[in-house]
């Protein structure tokens, strides 16, 4: 389970905190969804699961332990904007191996064509190079997703795609994750329980 106890979280300490008291659980196979307004601290509090911020206050853990410091991060944070998740002179290759090799059967999951592997980023359309970042990102190790806005550029085809593929590989490994989306239509689609980030603070929604 990744769970998370009183994180409080400051971007600048002479304004109130994004992030206040907020104690959050998502269990391997759960998938929890959190929406808010903009500038309520999804991000942030996304940014902190993954181990990406430091929380001021508070615990994350997984299964009772500390995230790890180094190597592999078990909670891996997918991002709306894949361009700025890659580096730009790599090309689709080097990127889709950086951290382990995906089979044959999660790259055909995803729809990841072999003729993308000589191009760079930017010759893969958003939702092509989404893909990409969503197979690099699945390496044996990762138990749980914190997936922001990852489909919000795309079209309503390109979107359940990805969705399918998507949900369908974190079914067959049992994997939990966080959905960040405004889409409240598509919160109630994939999410089994959500919650609303407001001041600071969670809501459970019913
Ligand atoms: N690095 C930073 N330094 C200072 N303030 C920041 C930083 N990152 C975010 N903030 C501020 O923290 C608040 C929460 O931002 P965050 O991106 O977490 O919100 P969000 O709920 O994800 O918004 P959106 O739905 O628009 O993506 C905002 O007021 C933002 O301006």
């Amino acid at each position: 389970m990744l769970s998370a106890s009183a994180l409080r979280y400051c971007h600048d300490r002479h304004r109130d905190p994004v992030i206040d008291s907020v104690s959050l659980r998502v269990k391997a196979g759960e998938i929890v969804g959190l929406t808010g307004d903009s500038g309520a601290g999804k991000s942030t509090l996304g940014r902190l699961l993954a181990g990406l911020l430091r929380p001021q206050a508070g615990r994350i853990e997984l299964d009772g332990t500390p995230l790890p410091r180094h190597g592999l991060q078990p909670v891996q944070l997918l991002m709306q904007t894949p361009e700025l998740a890659v580096n730009p002179r790599w090309r689709i290759e080097r990127i889709l191996h950086e951290a382990w090799t995906p089979d044959t059967t999660l790259l055909e999951a995803l729809s990841i064509r072999r003729d993308w592997y000589s191009r760079f980023p930017h010759e893969l359309s958003g939702g092509e190079l989404q893909r990409v970042t969503v197979a690099r990102a699945l390496a044996p190790g990762v138990r749980y997703l914190i997936a922001d806005e990852i489909s919000s550029m795309l079209d309503a085809l390109t979107q359940a795609e990805l969705w399918h593929a998507l949900l369908q590989v974190v079914a067959s490994r049992r994997m939990g994750m966080l959905v960040i989306s405004h889409d409240a239509a598509l919160l109630s689609r994939v999410a089994n329980r959500c919650y609303r980030l407001n001041a600071g603070q969670l809501d459970a929604l019913a």
